[in-house]
């Protein structure tokens, strides 16, 4: 049996009268691929952002990998296996594709004036194990990125841009990733084709557990092992993509049918 990777119990997220998340009860297995699917404005983002330590919960806890991360900020999420994209590019576009991705190597290179000024050659050591790091990963999306580690990222077009952004979270070899709406600013094709890019080299990664925030369905039901829908905060089903879809709750919720 999978063991449990990430679990909410109760978790509530109030912003001012409004509860964007409810008492909501979350289990995730490990290795699974999942859909985190509801209608706009059900709390899909706050959830990413709660269990990614952004935003904090107004009750209830956090459980990742065996340990209470409810009170756990970002910063501290991330060393412990917790990676994400977000909805919106959040590239530093002036900066270098290696900038770009080395951020997600927050703490690895020593950057004490003392080390960098007495102890240069390591310094210099760190820096090139980095850079052969990051252009490894980008090397696996096998695109000619890797060509490009250097250059701004303004340069790349939106695919790459993605790509870039799946690196920075894999840097680290996270053991959970959440990928929010990977579809936002591609085309159908694009999603698809990233989508499988990133299933071909996950095992290269551990296999790491794998959230999606999706609104194209048909991506949703091509990748997920199981689907968690959410509506008004709350988890109205979950299941298998073709279970939830013929739910009644989540057809009136979801789809605007009865
Ligand atoms: N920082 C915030 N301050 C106030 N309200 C917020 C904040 N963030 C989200 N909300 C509200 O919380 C609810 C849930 O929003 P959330 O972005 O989590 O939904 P979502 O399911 O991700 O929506 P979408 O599919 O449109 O991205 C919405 O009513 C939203 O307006």
């Amino acid at each position: 049996m999978k063991d449990t990777i990430l679990a909410t119990r109760g978790l509530t997220v109030r912003f001012g009268g409004l509860l964007a998340l409810n008492e909501l009860d979350v289990s995730i297995s490990r290795g699974d691929v999942i859909g985190l699917i509801g209608p706009n404005g059900s709390g899909k983002t706050t959830f990413f952002n709660t269990i990614s330590g952004l935003v904090p919960s107004s009750s209830g806890s956090i459980t990742f990998e065996g340990s209470d991360t409810t009170k756990v900020k970002v910063d501290q999420l991330a060393p412990r296996g917790l990676a994400r994209t977000f909805q919106r590019s959040r590239l530093c576009l002036p900066l270098s594709v290696f900038d770009n991705i080395a951020m997600g190597a927050q703490g690895r290179i020593s950057s004490t004036v003392w080390h960098n000024i007495v102890r240069r050659s390591a310094f210099h050591a760190e820096l090139r194990q980095l850079t052969q790091e990051v252009e490894d990963l980008l090397s696996k999306f096998d695109h000619g990125l890797a060509k490009k580690v250097f250059e701004p990222a303004e340069t790349l077009g939106m695919i790459d841009r993605r790509r870039v952004e799946i690196c920075r979270a894999l840097l680290g070899k996270p053991s959970l990733l959440l990928l929010d709406e990977p579809s936002a600013g591609m085309t159908h094709d694009e999603t698809n084709q990233l989508m499988d890019e990133i299933l071909e080299i996950r095992p290269k990664f551990g296999n790491p557990t794998i959230v999606i925030v999706e609104h194209e369905m048909g991506l949703i039901e091509r990748v997920t092992d199981h689907c968690i829908v959410l509506n008004y905060g709350q988890k109205i089903c979950e299941g298998k993509f073709k279970e939830v879809a013929a739910d009644p709750a989540v057809r009136r919720a979801y789809l605007g049918q009865s």
